[in-house]
């Protein structure tokens, strides 16, 4: 038998990535969807931040940003969901690295450490990541729950470059239409 989910609700932080059609609504869209399974609770979002391609670099600006769920499911079964909301909404895999409607990843779950085939936690490349965790600082609280998670955070900030080729992404409609924001 197949446990999908543990009793506890427990905090999980997700990135959202975007550079391909209607970007924001795409970001919208998947948060909706998440929101809607049964099993899941957005609480809080980030702003969002139109950034540089990092990695492949000849493809269009991407849109970035992070949100906080709580659910009840297991990191494996939240990431499944996860993976079908990223191909109900047009995710094609080709290019490493490369073009998409919408990529989610699963960057911390409550703490946990994993690492087999098909999910990694904390999520290997987000520390080093500006385009996560720029907009992850605008979540993570200093609470007990994510007291290891903030202080990671605050020091791959510093150790950050800087935050070239990001700049936040102001859409009015976003501010007033959405109901999780961080701010
Ligand atoms: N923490 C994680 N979050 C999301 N996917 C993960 C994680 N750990 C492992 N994976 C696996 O990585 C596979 C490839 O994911 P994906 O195509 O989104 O990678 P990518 O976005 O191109 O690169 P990156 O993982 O560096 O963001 C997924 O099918 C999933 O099984
Ligand atoms: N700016 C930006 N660059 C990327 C992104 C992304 O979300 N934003 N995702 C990638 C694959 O995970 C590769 N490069």
């Amino acid at each position: 038998m197949t446990i999908h989910s543990t009793s506890e609700a427990s905090e999980a932080y997700i990135a959202l990535g975007a550079n391909l059609g209607n970007r924001e609504e795409t970001l919208k869209e998947a948060l909706h969807r998440l929101d809607q399974h049964e099993d899941i609770e957005v609480v809080r979002c980030s702003r969002i931040y139109e950034t540089e391609p990092v990695g492949y670099l000849d493809q269009p600006q991407f849109l970035n940003m992070t949100a906080a769920l709580r659910t009840t499911l297991a990191p494996e079964a939240l990431l499944q969901v996860m993976l079908e909301i990223e191909n109900q909404l047009g995710r094609v895999r080709d290019i490493r690295y490369g073009p998409r409607t919408v990529d989610l990843d699963l960057l911390w779950a409550n703490g946990q450490v994993l690492d087999t085939p098909d999910l990694t936690l904390p999520h290997p490349r987000m520390m080093e990541r500006a385009f996560v965790l720029v907009p992850l600082s605008d979540i993570v609280t200093q609470d007990q729950s994510e007291a290891s998670l903030h202080s990671k955070l605050t020091a791959a900030l510093q150790e950050l470059d800087g935050k070239e080729g990001m700049r936040l992404w102001t859409s009015k409609e976003w501010e007033d239409g959405s109901e999780h924001s961080g701010n």
